[in-house]
């Protein structure tokens, strides 16, 4: 029976902790429970959306390449583990065990199953267990580092790096003609309306909670898998995965009509305007946010409590001829 030394559990550590990014951290976190329990297999099965209970194998280390399609047994058993938050057995259809262990940040919010197949280690589940906690510790760590105090949203920080995810996501898209799914990216910037007048009225502590909330707003309306930024003060950013402009309109529209519903305590009604811009392939971030500016100065010019899209203004013209000498937009 394999034996893992302390300094091979050492340098596994040394590996996993080296990691910022999440993808890079699971793909060490599978080779390091690979070589230290040395299992038939290691696979990660992330949660992507919480409430349609959708997992996808993100890595997978060892054993044969598994369907991209999770079975049913196996589904209800990764549903079991989360919602539990215990290790389940399962048993696959080759008669092979596969040993389930739920994963959550600090918060306690689920964010995968580890699948560890095979292990030939004696008190294998005492050293994955405490792997997986040193793992989770660390995750809870880069999303502090990645998080807005305030909202609990995404940082600036991090918005380069994660759009830049996105556009070489579109650009491989774009290169394998793979529009199968004929879903877009979108960005979209936020700007709550008449902010100032807030903190005047009910001073910044109220202005504060206002942030909050409309950020809680925006994380009940938008989806699982929208990024959303708080990118300073009243601002904020999202990036979003749409069918079409239409249906993107639409559930920019949902959101700025819950906001202006909503009734903020003590405060009351606010209002937000949107501009938004389609991320193509070869984008740069700096020139979509660019975009999605200029349609939030037309939104903001035009009346304020609407949301408007980049493309479709420069196709209707809104935007041609209204520079002035000095390249700022006047509208
Ligand atoms: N309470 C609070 N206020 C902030 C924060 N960051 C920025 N602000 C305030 O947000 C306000 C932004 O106001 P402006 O950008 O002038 O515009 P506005 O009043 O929102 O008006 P329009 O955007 O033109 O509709 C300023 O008063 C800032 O002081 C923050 O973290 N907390």
């Amino acid at each position: 029976m394999y034996s893992p030394t302390i300094q091979g559990v050492l340098a596994k550590l040394i590996a996993l902790t080296s990691e910022r990014d999440v993808n890079a951290l699971e793909i060490s976190l599978a080779h390091a429970l690979f070589e230290l329990v040395a299992p038939g297999a290691v696979a990660i099965y992330k949660l992507e959306d919480v409430h349609s209970k959708k997992f996808a194998l993100t890595v997978m280390e060892g054993g044969d390449v598994p369907s991209a399609q999770i079975p049913a047994d196996l589904q209800h058993m990764l549903e079991q583990c989360v919602a539990t938050g215990q290790r389940q057995q399962y048993v696959r259809q080759d008669g092979e065990t596969v040993t389930l262990y739920p994963v959550s940040c600090a918060k306690n919010k689920p964010l995968a199953v580890i699948g560890v197949t095979a292990p030939e280690v004696a008190g294998f589940d005492q050293i994955t267990g405490m792997l997986l906690q040193v793992y989770q510790n660390f995750i809870a760590l880069i999303n502090d580092n990645e998080q807005d105090t305030l909202t609990g949203l995404l940082n600036r920080k991090t918005f380069e790096h994660k759009v830049n995810k996105v556009v070489t996501r579109v650009q491989n898209r774009h290169q394998r003609e793979d529009d199968a799914l004929g879903l877009h990216y979108y960005m979209a910037i936020f700007d709550i309306d008449h902010f100032k007048l807030v903190n005047d009225r009910y001073g910044h502590l109220l202005g504060d909670e206002v942030l909050l909330l409309f950020a809680q707003q925006m994380t009940y309306s938008l989806r699982d898998h929208d990024l959303l930024f708080r990118f300073g003060g009243e601002e904020f950013v999202a990036i979003f995965e749409c069918h079409d402009q239409q249906e993107m309109q639409m559930v920019l529209d949902r959101f700025r009509e819950r906001v202006a519903e909503f009734e903020f305590p003590q405060v009351g009604r606010i209002t937000v305007s949107a501009g938004y811009t389609e991320i193509m392939a070869y984008d740069v971030s700096s020139h979509i946010i660019d975009r999605a500016d200029v349609a939030l100065y037309y939104a903001k010019h035009h009346g304020r409590n609407r949301v408007c899209n980049y493309e479709r203004l420069v196709a209707e013209g809104a935007l041609e001829n209204k520079r002035n000498e000095g390249g700022v937009e006047l509208f």
